[in-house]
């Protein structure tokens, strides 16, 4: 038995709203008249949303969506909660279906809250009877209270959200569609959310849930789909499909030609004595090494200048991390180690030796200095570099190498 079945299908937009409009009354006119749309072409200023999307779902099966800003995520499950038609290709869905798009977003501000139940759960299918049935239990899990009576404008954010997934899954759908909505709320309602989805599992809702955050998926589906520009990159395995995404992410504003960074040669009057002329990173054959793989040797070659032979460098070494928050990771000096480096005249290569690389996949920026005692001899503010994993690590906050060994401790 299958709930839902997406055939080939497609969806186009248009920027222009002038345009959109016009196009609009076209197709409705079309329609009426029973004439061609032709709605697998692009008309001047639309662009494909989707395009040929097929997917399938079971009862009790999870599925994840994922993709950048703009892939057409939200557009896809607008399409199968029938809130917008496909231009070409067929939705078949059996049963009830419960889009949890924008939490809250359905409610009248100006009705109370036990209003706004009857009013919700009555267009995804229930009769007032059944809402009453209902209706304490939707409060319960919502922990609304006293304030189920008050206008639900004068509810907090996480209070309407906390409503809104109240009477989605009270509904007992047998598709539920979750648009990053397990986001809001505190971590004790998003762990009960997490209790309540599992639970309709095993009753035999299926659901299809899109997160920016590839750790959400990765613990509640075990098949996904990766989106880009409308388009379906790879699907399956919920662990493949992630390393596929997390993979483009970090690539994509990363180009292997970065790899290694080159320093203009400073003029004489400005150089203290020794010059970084360019950073890369090397494996232990001394090959360049493109992009870091968590877990494997890498070694940061710091090539430099000296003008003189010089003793007791202390070299520095702060990598942050710049996805996120652009916290600093690391910080290393050579001086700490109790390490001070002695270099001859000439061109020298120093070496900072990681026999693993523990940073996780993702874009990374080095800031490198070399002094000598207090006194700054050379800087590079910004070294950039990506690393990538052989395997999903996303769920932890470093890579730790690691072997395993069992013991038998019986006499
Ligand atoms: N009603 C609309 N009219 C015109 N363009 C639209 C409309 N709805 C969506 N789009 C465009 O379609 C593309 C897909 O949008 P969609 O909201 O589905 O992406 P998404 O993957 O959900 O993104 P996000 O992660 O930011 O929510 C985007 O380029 C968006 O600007």
């Amino acid at each position: 038995m299958t709930y839902l079945i997406v055939e080939n299908v497609s969806k186009k937009f248009c920027r222009n709203l002038k345009q959109s409009l016009k196009y609009g009354v076209q197709d409705i006119i079309t329609e009426i008249t029973g004439t061609n749309r032709n709605s697998d072409k692009l008309r001047n200023g639309e662009f494909w949303a989707l395009q040929n999307i097929s997917l399938q779902l079971r009862p009790g099966e999870a599925l994840g969506l994922v993709g950048a800003n703009g892939a057409g995520k939200t557009t896809l499950l607008r399409l199968i909660s029938g809130l917008m038609k496909p231009d070409t290709g067929c939705i078949k869905v059996r049963g009830r279906v419960a889009p949890l798009i924008a939490l809250g977003a359905g409610f009248n501000p100006i009705l109370t809250g036990r209003e706004n139940i009857y009013a919700n759960m009555s267009i995804l299918g229930l009769s007032t009877q059944q809402i009453t049935k209902r209706l304490k239990d939707v409060i319960d899990f919502a922990e609304i209270d006293t304030a189920i009576d008050a206008p639900v404008q004068t509810y907090s954010s996480g209070m309407a959200a906390r409503l809104g997934f109240a009477c989605a899954v009270h509904i007992e759908p047998d598709v539920l569609l979750i648009d990053e909505v397990l986001a809001v709320g505190d971590i004790k309602f998003r762990m009960k959310c997490y209790q309540k989805l599992a639970q309709l599992r095993e009753q035999g809702t299926a659901f299809i849930l899109v997160a920016h955050n590839p750790h959400v998926v990765l613990n509640v589906c075990e098949s996904s789909i990766y989106l880009a520009k409308g388009n379906i990159i790879t699907s399956g395995n919920t662990v493949d499909v992630i390393r596929a995404y997390e993979d483009d992410l970090n690539m994509v504003t990363y180009s292997e030609s970065e790899s290694i960074m080159y320093l203009p040669a400073k003029p004489e009057s400005e150089s203290m004595g020794v010059d970084i002329t360019s950073l890369c990173f090397k494996d232990n054959q001394g090959e360049i090494i493109p992009i870091l793989i968590s877990g494997q040797p890498a070694n940061l070659a710091i090539n430099c200048q000296a003008n003189q032979n010089i003793d007791n460098l202390n070299i520095g070494v702060i990598i942050s991390a710049l996805s996120g928050q652009n916290e600093r990771i690391l910080y290393i000096t050579s001086a700490s180690d109790n390490n001070l480096i002695q270099i001859n005249r000439g061109a020298v290569e120093i070496q900072m030796q990681m026999p693993y690389c523990c940073l996780l996949p993702g874009l990374y920026n080095a800031k490198l200095y070399i002094k000598q005692g207090v006194q700054s001899l050379d800087i590079v503010q910004s070294f950039r570099f990506a690393v990538k994993a052989n395997q999903v690590i996303s769920q932890s906050l470093f890579y730790q190498p690691h072997t395993w060994k069992v013991t038998n401790t019986s006499s």
